[in-house]
């Protein structure tokens, strides 16, 4: 247990619950109880409502339970049984973790937010939280996309920090949510580095100012297109345990799901969404019965265009090293082009020769793949850039996707 003598603990609010959410609520509400001196115990997590059955296989279907007679709220579900029996079935979660169908109610107070949802909600998430949140929150993003828009492409963890008007880190690693549930041991990377204090600020015996003691930080997002805009960092007041990487920790760490904290947010945002389309690419030569030399290629390739990705767009930001040496890069890539739901759909989709997004519905039960989305995003970023023949496998896996190129001409096209 980490000693605070600050008197404010963080209230700590998950924005989403499905398969990655619910099993990242998991973990952090068995946080807050063991650190239950920095932080308020019952942690919220955010459900979008929706009516489920349980199923009849459901170790908590009973023929007279009335919650078990047709479809019931989610989120009644979950706080009856602890578990999220649609998103992370058969795993029971703690007891202080709560699921709340309305975002207003869940996020208030908190000061930590976790933002943990397909990456095509967040937007409008993000709109519907403005206003409602404490100034001086901080977040961390578990999304693994990119925000394309006509002025460029930025991470999502820049996106809500400039929608909220808050600084927001990163969480990225290899971590299929179902073994993290299980408490099956893995590594995972957060990336957090919020801007330099402002140095006019009062200091304790001339050190350093901590981040409750900075009246407002303004701070620069800068997007691929150049364009500036400025954040103003309200700060944390004093009687909070500073949020800081040690805070992090204590946060995420568990047992069987080691943290790594880096200051490379861009590198940790980045690796989780690139390798979601080289895991598309893996799927498709796998549903071919190529074998894993094949994939290995394909995961060779992948790799070298996401460091071309990052020393390209994100110059000022990234150490491309993260992509390397962190669960964020290379580990993430390597699981899930091993067994992720993008590497899944799309071995099946070549298999049974239908569209990707048919089997996403016939095999997920609700749940999103993020590869096929963000291989369009990224390929209209290239192209707007003039750079499409340089990527030649995000390239492919777009062509494919959109029924130009056939899963058989991935090797012709990495030759070109
Ligand atoms: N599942 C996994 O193994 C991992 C997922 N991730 C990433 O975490 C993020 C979240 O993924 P998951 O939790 O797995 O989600 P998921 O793939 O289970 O998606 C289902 C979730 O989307 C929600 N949803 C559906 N329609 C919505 C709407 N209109 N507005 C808001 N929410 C809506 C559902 O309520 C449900 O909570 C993604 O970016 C994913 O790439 C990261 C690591 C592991
Ligand atoms: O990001 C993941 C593992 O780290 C999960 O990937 P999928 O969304 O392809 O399952």
């Amino acid at each position: 247990m980490l000693l605070s003598t600050n008197s404010k603990k963080h209230k700590v609010t998950v924005v989403g619950s499905g398969n990655w959410g619910t099993a990242i609520s998991k973990i952090v509400a068995e946080n807050t109880l063991q650190h239950s001196d920095i932080f308020q115990e019952t942690v919220e997590m955010w459900v979008f409502e929706e009516k489920v059955e349980v199923p009849k296989d459901s170790k908590h279907y009973s023929a007279s339970d009335p919650l078990c007679q047709g479809t019931q709220n989610l989120t009644e579900l979950i706080n009856k049984y602890n578990e999220n029996v649609k998103y992370l079935p058969g795993v029971p979660l703690p007891k202080n973790l709560h699921a709340n169908p309305s975002l207003e109610d869940a996020v208030r107070d908190s000061s930590i937010l976790i933002f943990n949802l397909p990456h095509q909600f967040i937007i409008r998430i993000c709109d519907q939280l403005q206003g409602k949140i404490l100034p001086y929150a901080r977040g961390i993003s578990c999304i693994k996309g990119v925000d394309v828009q006509e002025s460029g492409v930025s991470l999502f963890s820049e996106t809500i920090g400039k929608k909220l008007g808050i600084y927001c880190g990163a969480l990225s690693g290899a971590n299929i949510a179902n073994e993290v549930a299980k408490e099956l041991w893995c590594e995972t990377t957060i990336g957090y580095d919020p801007p330099p204090l402002d140095s006019k600020a009062p200091t304790p015996a001339g050190g350093t100012p901590s981040q409750s003691q900075v009246d407002i930080v303004s701070f620069e997002h800068k997007d691929t297109s150049g364009q500036y805009s400025k954040v103003k960092l309200r700060p944390l007041p004093i009687d909070y345990p500073p949020i800081d990487h040690g805070l992090f920790k204590a946060l995420f760490h568990r047992p069987y799901f080691h943290v790594r904290v880096v200051s490379d947010v861009a590198g940790v945002s980045l690796g989780g969404a690139l390798k979601n389309i080289i895991a598309v690419a893996a799927g498709f030569v796998d549903g071919l019965g190529w074998g894993d030399n094949a994939k290995a290629a394909v995961m060779r390739v992948g790799l070298l265009e996401m460091v071309k990705f990052g020393t390209q767009f994100f110059a000022n930001s990234i150490d491309t090293r993260t992509f390397t040496e962190e669960s964020a890069g290379v580990a993430d890539l390597i699981t899930s082009c091993s067994g992720g739901r993008n590497f899944r759909c799309a071995k099946l989709s070549v298999q049974r020769k239908a569209p990707i997004e048919e089997i996403e519905k016939q095999e997920l039960n609700g749940q999103k793949l993020q590869g096929t989305l963000t291989a369009i995003e990224v390929n209209k970023f290239l192209k707007n850039q003039g750079v499409e023949n340089e990527y030649p496998l995000f390239t492919g896996v777009y062509r494919i996707l959109q029924g130009e190129m056939k899963v058989e001409e991935i090797p012709k096209c990495l030759e070109c």
